[in-house]
């Protein structure tokens, strides 16, 4: 934990507890080594590759790592060796709070968001509809037990997760051990991963 992190008041509102969840848990992943950042991507490629095989899924949605997240490099590579259709999300440019996802393979040109992050061009020729995903691998700042996830904090993901629960998508989280907590104090709007994947 960083002090910056510490809180002044002993009783906090939901919304304060989940941002110093977010601060602690992001400070954490950030401490992590080479080697332990490097063994945890081969662990999350390894289960991964694994459960896409189990389901037989032609067509997933990744990340690109930033901010201390589990690197998805070595699981996209292999993809694409495999023949899989590999897609990542860009901020939506009219719909804030929303995501798009496109297909993803090495020709692609990437260009940095509003965050820094690298996401596909708006091409619409490449756009992927989020019933097309059968496995959406989403980044994760904290969970619990019950597979419940905290976010950066843009909500980004809850809306699109939203829409699938009724759908045959699952949604597996990627994450480093030190991510975990006992139990995250959620919101009504909050939508539990189906599974998550530790590295
Ligand atoms: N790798 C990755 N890609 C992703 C996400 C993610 O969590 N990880 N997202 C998942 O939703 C979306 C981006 N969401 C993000 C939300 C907030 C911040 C962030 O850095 N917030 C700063 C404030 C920055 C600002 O306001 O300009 C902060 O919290 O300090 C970054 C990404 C889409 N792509
Ligand atoms: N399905 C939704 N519809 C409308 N607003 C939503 C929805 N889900 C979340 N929000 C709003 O988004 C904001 C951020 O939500 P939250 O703190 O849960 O994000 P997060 O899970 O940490 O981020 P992310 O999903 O981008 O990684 C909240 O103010 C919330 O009201």
């Amino acid at each position: 934990m960083t002090d910056s992190c510490l809180a002044t008041k002993p009783t906090r509102n939901i919304t304060q507890q989940r941002q110093q969840i977010r601060c602690q848990m992001r400070a954490k992943r950030q401490q992590l080594s080479a080697e332990q950042q490097q063994q945890a991507a081969e662990n999350i490629c390894r289960q991964a590759l694994a459960l896409i095989a189990q389901r037989n899924a032609k067509t997933v949605a990744l990340y690109l790592a930033f901010n201390g997240e589990i690197s998805t490099a070595l699981l996209i590579e292999k993809l694409w060796q495999a023949g899989k259709t590999v897609c990542l999300p860009r901020l939506h440019p009219f719909t804030a709070g929303h995501l798009l996802f496109f297909r993803y393979d090495r020709h692609s040109l990437l260009q940095p968001n509003q965050f820094a992050i690298p996401e596909p061009e708006l091409d619409l020729t490449r756009l992927v509809t989020k019933n097309e995903l059968e496995i959406i691998f989403t980044p994760l700042v904290a969970f619990d037990r019950q597979g419940n996830r905290l976010g950066m904090g843009g909500g980004f993901y809850d809306r699109t997760l939203q829409h699938l629960q009724r759908r045959n998508t699952i949604t597996v989280g990627l994450a480093h051990q030190c991510q975990q907590v006992e139990q995250l104090p959620i919101e009504h709007w909050d939508v539990p991963l189906n599974q998550i994947l530790v590295g």
